[in-house]
């Protein structure tokens, strides 16, 4: 197991305050947001493509607050007009007045909800599409340094939290404004000196808000930063469910567990005691204005300064007074996390796709000649792997790369299909140095058969069809031939249309590589690189592959790379790397006649194989 649990680094920002729910396992590491300006101006001009929904959320937005507005007012006006000196029939009629506020109200704000939800969502939809889209672009060496889970985690957790405070903040920040600003005005022209005593508590409100926020925040990102461990740790104790049970570790490994899963327990109770306390005091600051409000109106009252309408008026409007405040310090917290969401989304938005600058090209067929001249390269600057390398493929050959583990045999496959760039030489193909095609057009001439034979979730067809999307079935079905796989699609209780992944079959090493196979036989590319192909599968499997390599190889440049010197001794030119730099080439035989590393390579595996059996 390696010693940093991938998903450690994938936790997240603060929940919400008063209860709200901190966000799901890996989310955000940096909750502040660094350059909060440009990212909102850029998360608006997505939600701005959505106008037409965007302005009807303001218009019913503005709508249901000054309904809310006018609730309260009536009110007063019914007790100091009918209920006092007793008009019944006005009385009704305050009555249904009311209820109808009240009734558009609750349509008003369900109207405005389901509108908002929808130009969020659809607004987070695009931002989740062009980042998967950006996803694809990115060069192999971004892939290298980003870990899996946190790459899903911005696609997942970081956009969520950008919904959820779209969902909720946009319209809440509008309303809190509006009820703000018009309760105050009624307010001040209901009364000037109550209106007084109904801010008194106000600075009460502001500070206890921020003093609970701050707090929680602390305490919130120290829970996601727990939740993130426990992740990183089940992640890892789920993907290394063979080695656990194969060293009978479970029993140890639900131990670590548990320490680990008590201290989020342990954060998220602390997190969740200092939120919950925001509801609370707000009550006991709101029921302290109640009072403060009630008792002076009431003197005010009995000495006739104002009317009991106007106490009930000015009660009401106190309430609504305050809560926008302690929506506003709510709101604070959900908006900076998923402005740190978004920073993170635009972040990798913003890296300069592996395509960009080039023209698409329509590259004929090649010959498939590959020369490498003196070719230097590092993935890191300062650690060069290759050093000066240096060979020619004449087109249909097979070319076999051999030596120790670590010696870069990999990577000049590497910088063939352009995943890395060298560093020093050139690669030609057909003459052209591979730096002047479109990486598309030099990849749409490369098939590569891969150690670790990857199938998609969907049907072997569909697997299949993945060498070229506009082949035929028939076309589908000759390349499996080909590839010797036929037999078992036909064993498959759906053939071809049976599901593989998730849900469905799952195919042993073998036969996947099969499927690779014959996908790249689709494909048909002028150079194919082979990567270890028949490492792991038993005899019979492997005669198998290695005839639908040779099906596939003929005609074509191709790269192969493997341990076991008995499956490239055809080959028409075996490279031995060594210490960065091609150590000896030649065929088997004139490799064996030089009595170099080769030979001694060679005589070893094969002493291996015969005490082996
Ligand atoms: N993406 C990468 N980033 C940094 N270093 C890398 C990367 N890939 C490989 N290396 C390093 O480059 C060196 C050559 O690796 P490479 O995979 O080419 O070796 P190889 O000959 O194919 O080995 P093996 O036979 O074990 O597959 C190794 O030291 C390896 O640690």
């Amino acid at each position: 197991m390696s010693s940093q649990r991938k998903g450690e680094q994938a936790h997240g920002g603060p929940g919400v305050l008063g209860g709200g729910p901190p966000g799901r396992v890996g989310v955000v590491p940096k909750v502040r947001p660094k350059n909060s300006k440009a990212t909102i101006l850029r998360i608006w001009s997505y939600l701005n493509r959505q106008r037409t929904g965007l302005i009807m959320v303001y218009v019913f937005t503005i709508l249901n607050a000054v309904l809310a507005l006018i609730g309260p007012y009536l009110l007063g006006k019914a007790i100091d007009t009918a209920i006092l000196p007793q008009d019944y029939s006005l009385l009704v009629r305050f009555c249904l007045l009311l209820g109808g506020i009240y009734l558009l109200g609750s349509a008003v704000s369900w109207v405005q909800a389901y509108v908002m939800t929808s130009v969020s969502q659809r607004t987070v939809y695009e931002l989740r599409r062009d980042l998967f889209a950006k996803y694809q672009e990115l060069p192999v060496s971004f892939f290298d340094t980003h870990a899996n889970g946190e790459l899903m985690s911005r696609a997942t957790n970081d956009i969520d939290n950008v919904s959820n405070s779209l969902n909720q903040s946009v319209t809440q920040l509008l309303n809190s404004l509006i009820t703000l600003s018009g309760s105050l005005v009624i307010m001040l022209m209901l009364n000037v000196p109550l209106t007084g005593v109904a801010l008194v508590t106000i600075p009460l409100v502001v500070l206890a808000s921020r003093r609970i926020t701050g707090l929680s925040r602390i305490y919130f990102k120290d829970q996601q930063q727990h939740l993130g461990e426990l992740n990183g740790f089940i992640e890892e104790a789920v993907s290394g469910q063979k080695v656990i049970k194969q060293y009978r570790r479970e029993q140890a490994e639900v131990t670590r567990f548990r320490g680990i899963s008590g201290e989020l327990n342990q954060a998220s109770i602390k997190a969740q005691i200092v939120s919950g306390l925001v509801g609370p005091v707000m009550n006991l600051i709101n029921n302290l204005n109640f009072a403060l409000i009630a008792g002076i109106g009431g003197w005010m009252a009995y000495h006739e300064l104002v009317t009991v309408g106007v106490i009930v008026s000015m009660l009401n409007y106190a309430k609504q007074f305050g809560r926008p405040i302690s929506d506003l310090a709510n709101q604070y917290n959900l908006i900076q996390s998923a402005i740190a969401g978004a920073e993170r989304v635009f972040e990798v938005m913003d890296m300069s796709s592996e395509y960009s600058g080039e023209q698409p090209q329509d590259l004929e067929r090649i010959r498939g000649e590959v020369v490498f001249r003196d070719v230097v390269f590092g993935y890191k600057p300062g650690a060069p792997i290759l050093n000066g390398v240096s060979f020619t493929a004449q087109p249909g050959e097979t070319i076999a790369l051999v030596g120790p583990t670590g010696a870069g045999k990999t990577t000049i496959v590497n910088l063939l299909t352009r995943f890395y760039e060298v560093s020093g030489g050139e690669v030609l193909i057909d003459g052209r140095d591979i730096r002047e095609l479109g990486k598309n057009e030099l990849r749409r001439q490369l098939g590569m058969v891969l150690q670790d034979a990857h199938v998609f979730s969907g049907t072997i067809r569909e697997n299949i069809r993945f060498g070229r999307l506009e082949a035929t079935d028939r076309e589908v079905e000759e390349a499996a031939n080909l590839a010797n796989v036929s037999g078992f699609i036909a064993r498959m209780p759906q053939g071809y249309d049976t599901l593989l992944g998730t849900d469905g079959t799952t195919l042993s090493h073998g036969q996947r590589q099969l499927l690779t196979i014959a996908r790249a036989i689709l494909a048909d590319p002028a150079i194919l690189i082979l990567d270890e192909a028949t490492s792991s599968v038993d005899t019979r499997t492997e005669m198998h592959i290695q005839q639908a390599m040779r099906t596939l190889m003929k005609g074509r440049t191709s790269f192969v790379i493997a341990h076991r010197l008995s499956t490239i001794q055809d080959a028409d030119r075996i490279l031995v790397i060594q210490g960065g730099q091609i150590a000896e080439q030649g065929s088997h035989s004139q490799l064996l006649a030089l009595q170099g590393i080769y030979a001694e390579l060679y005589n070893s595996q094969f002493k291996q194989a015969f005490e082996a059996g």
